[in-house]
């Protein structure tokens, strides 16, 4: 009998695994592919990351012109990939079953499905675990969009073993996952339209991050919102996405469609009505804040909750599930503090609430703005478009906190800190910014509420009082 057995190699199902061998548990964990590291390392945040990296190079490279420096060619796409997996590969290491099995992990390579309350049948061999925790991630959202099974679509699984880059690409879905990866295929140089089927892209930030992002997107790339997939047809070297847009129908010719329209919970083959589970109508596994399922022994983490599928979210989920699964611990988990970064360029930050959900849930709200233009180090290093927005209580709570700028999801960090620590707007401004770094831009948000304090109401007409009487 194990004390705990994890469902699931990836960010999540990791993180548990090592946790609870380090703690002295007895410990398995069972993956179906043929190595560790789940999405994130193999098809998502590494990956894209490497090869948004090297798009900006090229992008950067044939646009210094000004200097008199030409940079000019196609891009070789087999070689672009070659760089992203020596990413893959050399953080994989981290991530190897060697490593896992040296901290005293059992791991097994197979697909299992319950068949009781705590036991696992994997690979003919029955499994028993005082607790399991099911971290089995999720996989990409195929819409109904009929002809889509035949036009060899490409997804995040299997865009980073390409080698032809696509004079033209078609991407359906504007979330992050289709943005990050369109922009890089522009800035290599492919012709891209991105169809989003809602009214704007980025649906979960704040409007103003929106509207920024979508201006300065739509100069690299055709973005349509509100502009649903209905159709595809291939045929004769080339594919027609067929939409409709404001009632009409459409069509776009393209040569390689690539899907990004949003994620489904890996749960297939799991047998999860034998382990008394349950999950919600879009599939994902239902979990409370302790994140135990419905049966208590059994708890799930990460992407298949279907909360905020971040890797960070995983590895969080999964330092709260060592606690509550081997110490039976009742601790909840808390979204109040967490942050996450989209990668286009300029990056985009968010933590908490964006003004539109701040002024649903507060009666009053203050906000705050610095724009990007008025900090010195973005005027200098020639990109200072984008803004700070913060949006405190009246008592400088911070409510929620939006940047997209150059180098965003770095600078911001500070704010993570301060909401983390339950510290106000006034904690950001009451720290030193070696001048001239890029987090000024934050010392300048925060610093508008002393001034507003300052300057308005009773300080002012009382420190006038007190100089004329000293003098
Ligand atoms: C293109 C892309 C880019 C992304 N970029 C970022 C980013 O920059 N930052 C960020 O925070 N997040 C990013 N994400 C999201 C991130 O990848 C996920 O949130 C994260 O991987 C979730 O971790 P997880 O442990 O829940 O699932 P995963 O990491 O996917 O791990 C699940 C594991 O379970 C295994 N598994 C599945 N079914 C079974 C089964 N039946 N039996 C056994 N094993 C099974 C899978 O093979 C996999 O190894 C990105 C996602 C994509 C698609
Ligand atoms: N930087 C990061 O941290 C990062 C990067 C990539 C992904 N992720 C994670 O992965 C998750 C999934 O991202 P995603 O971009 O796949 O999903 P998403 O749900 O954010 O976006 C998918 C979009 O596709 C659109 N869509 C669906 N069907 C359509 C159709 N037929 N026609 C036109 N549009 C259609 C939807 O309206 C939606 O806006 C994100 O929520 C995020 O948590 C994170």
């Amino acid at each position: 009998m194990y004390d705990i057995i994890v469902i699931g190699g990836g960010a999540g199902g990791l993180t548990v695994a090592a946790g609870a061998a380090s703690l002295g548990a007895k410990t398995a964990i069972i993956e179906k592919r043929e190595s560790l590291g789940g999405d994130c390392l193999h098809y998502g945040c590494v990956p894209s990351k490497a090869l948004i990296e090297a798009a900006n190079e090229i992008y950067t490279a044939r646009n210094v012109a000004y200097a008199g420096v030409k940079a000019e060619g196609k891009v070789d796409l087999g070689k672009v990939m070659k760089r992203v997996q020596e990413s893959v590969t050399t953080i994989e290491e981290h991530d190897s079953i060697e490593r896992f099995e040296s901290l005293g992990v059992d791991v097994y390579l197979g697909a299992p499905e319950f068949t009781e309350n705590r036991e696992l049948f994997v690979n003919g061999e029955v499994l028993r675990g005082k607790k399991i925790v099911i971290a089995t991630g999720s996989t990409v959202n195929v819409p109904p969009v009929e002809g889509l099974e035949e036009a060899d679509y490409w997804t995040n699984e299997t865009v980073f073993q390409q080698t032809e880059l696509p004079e033209r690409m078609a991407f359906i879905g504007a979330g992050p996952v289709g943005l990050e990866i369109a922009q890089s295929f522009a800035r290599l140089g492919t012709d891209v339209t991105v169809f989003e089927g809602g009214a704007t892209i980025l649906k979960k930030e704040d409007r103003a991050i929106q509207k920024k992002a979508m201006e300065i997107l739509e100069r690299e790339m055709t973005i349509v919102t509100d502009a649903r997939v209905q159709k595809v047809s291939s045929g004769s070297g080339e594919t027609v996405v067929h939409y409709t847009k404001d009632g009409k129908e459409e069509t776009l010719s393209t040569d390689r469609i690539f899907l990004a329209a949003g994620r489904k919970p890996n749960t297939e083959g799991l047998n999860l009505s034998q382990g008394g589970i349950v999950t919600n109508e879009k599939g994902f596994i239902d979990v409370d804040e302790t994140l135990r399922t419905e049966n208590p022994n059994v708890f799930a983490i990460g992407d298949v909750t279907g909360e905020m599928p971040f890797t960070h979210v995983a590895g969080e989920h999964g330092k709260l599930v060592v606690q509550n699964a081997l110490f039976s611990l009742k601790r909840r988990m808390s979204y109040e503090a967490m942050p996450w970064n989209t990668y286009i360029t300029p990056e985009i930050f968010h933590i908490g609430r964006t003004q539109e959900e701040a002024a649903e849930e507060y009666e009053d709200i203050l906000v705050y703005e610095t724009q990007l233009q008025d900090v010195d180090r973005f005027v200098s290093d020639h990109a200072s478009e984008g803004f700070v927005k913060i949006i405190t209580d009246v008592k400088g709570k911070i409510l929620g906190a939006h940047a997209i700028g150059k180098g965003a999801g770095d600078w911001m960090q500070p704010v993570v800190a301060v909401m983390t620590e339950g510290k106000t707007i006034r904690d950001l401004s009451g720290m030193v910014y070696p001048y001239p770094n890029h987090a000024a831009a934050l010392e300048s948000t925060a610093s508008q509420y002393w001034r507003q304090k300052l300057f308005s109401g009773v300080v002012p007409a009382v420190t006038k009082k007190v100089i004329r009487w000293l003098g």
